[in-house]
């Protein structure tokens, strides 16, 4: 689609386990539209943060990319030199890794953590860099005058604040977030998310959202991009995809999530677990969960995102019947029944 910052296409990545692979993510496709936020969200253990952390490259010795393709302003991050990524990192994609409020320095002043990235990774000068820094803290929401002080002195909420501020330094087109908000309380998830949609709109930048919980995305992001053992199965405008999804994955996962805004209604689980992604089935990978599932469903080999209308896709043999599918995936029997 025109306007995308990232495309990402057929992407494949696994990690080397003994003798074994573990086929993290296989064939993942989506965009991201320029000056949006999108959800990226699954189950532990879909390959969301693979992705991630793909993206950016900054992956462990035992991963490799295996295909596909992220065009990221016209250029293919997956095929670029190390030295052309590095060029791209902090100053046009940040990362903010997992638990990245807990992996401040604690010895050092959070000042010295910001300078670091503005004066060696941006070329400021130290004067240049003192002006940043205080601006930045301002467009987290944190008086300048705390740029002395240490990580302790900070909630998990200024700290996760602090994070966002260390990758907007910078002034990146895209931020990739990994799972932002997860370790706080509710009120406090919803002011970090309200800062990150507000700073979002204003920088006009991308941000990719990776989360576990779908009541984030819908709270927040304009696009979802829904992860299962390694594919993605459902992608779309999140108004769209939540109200009317297509893959039985995605009607489970949200049955599954107090709405963040108002208080929990009758949660229902999806009964089960993903498959080993050493050995993932053929066919649907979620066949085996879901209560929808036919025997072709694993008999017809890998099944592809299909466009179901106005840049929704879905990768369900039985998106035709959606619409009978979503009334029985309302009921919690017939979630219970697959136990
Ligand atoms: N370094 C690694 N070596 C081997 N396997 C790994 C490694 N990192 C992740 N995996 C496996 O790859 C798969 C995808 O993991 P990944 O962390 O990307 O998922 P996730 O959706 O981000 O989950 P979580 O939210 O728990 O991090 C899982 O099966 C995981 O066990």
């Amino acid at each position: 689609m025109d306007g995308d910052i990232l495309r990402v296409n057929g992407l494949k990545i696994s990690y080397a386990v003994g003798d074994e692979k573990v086929r993290a993510v296989d064939d993942a496709t989506f965009s991201i539209p320029g000056g949006s936020i999108v959800g990226l969200v699954g189950e532990s253990g879909c390959g969301k943060t693979t992705v991630a952390r793909g993206l950016t490259r900054v992956m462990t010795k035992n991963a490799s990319i295996e295909g596909g393709e992220a065009i990221f302003d016209g250029a293919d991050l997956m095929s670029m030199s190390e030295t052309e990524m590095n060029r791209l990192r902090w100053r046009d994609i940040a990362f903010v890794p997992q638990s990245a409020m807990n992996s401040l320095d604690p010895v050092y002043r959070i000042e010295h953590q910001l300078n670091e990235v503005l004066v060696q990774r941006g070329g400021h000068s130290r004067k240049d860099a003192r002006r940043r820094a205080e601006e930045l803290f301002d467009m987290v929401g944190i008086e300048p005058r705390r740029l002395k002080d240490y990580p302790h002195q900070f909630s998990g909420g200024m700290r996760q604040r602090v994070a966002i501020a260390l990758a907007l330094a910078l002034n990146p087109k895209l931020v990739i977030a990994d799972e932002p908000v997860t370790a706080l309380d509710v009120i406090v998830q919803r002011q970090i998310l309200d800062t990150l949609k507000d700073l979002q709109e204003k920088l006009g930048i991308s941000v990719i959202l990776v989360t576990h919980d779908i009541s984030v995305v819908a709270y927040v992001c304009d696009r979802i991009v829904v992860m299962y053992a390694g594919r993605v199965v459902e992608s779309g405008d999140t108004e769209t995809v939540l109200t009317k999804p297509y893959h039985p994955y995605t009607m489970g996962l949200y049955n599954a999530f107090p709405d963040l805004q108002s208080s929990a209604g009758v949660l229902t689980p999806i009964e089960g677990h993903p498959p080993d992604l050493r050995h993932p089935p053929t066919g649907c990978r979620f066949a085996q969960r879901c209560p929808f599932a036919q025997d072709r469903c694993t008999t017809s080999g890998e099944i592809a995102l299909s466009d179901v209308g106005g840049g929704h896709f879905a990768a369900c043999l039985r998106s035709d019947e959606a619409e009978t599918l979503r009334g029985d995936a309302a009921k919690s029997e017939t979630w219970a029944a697959m136990a």
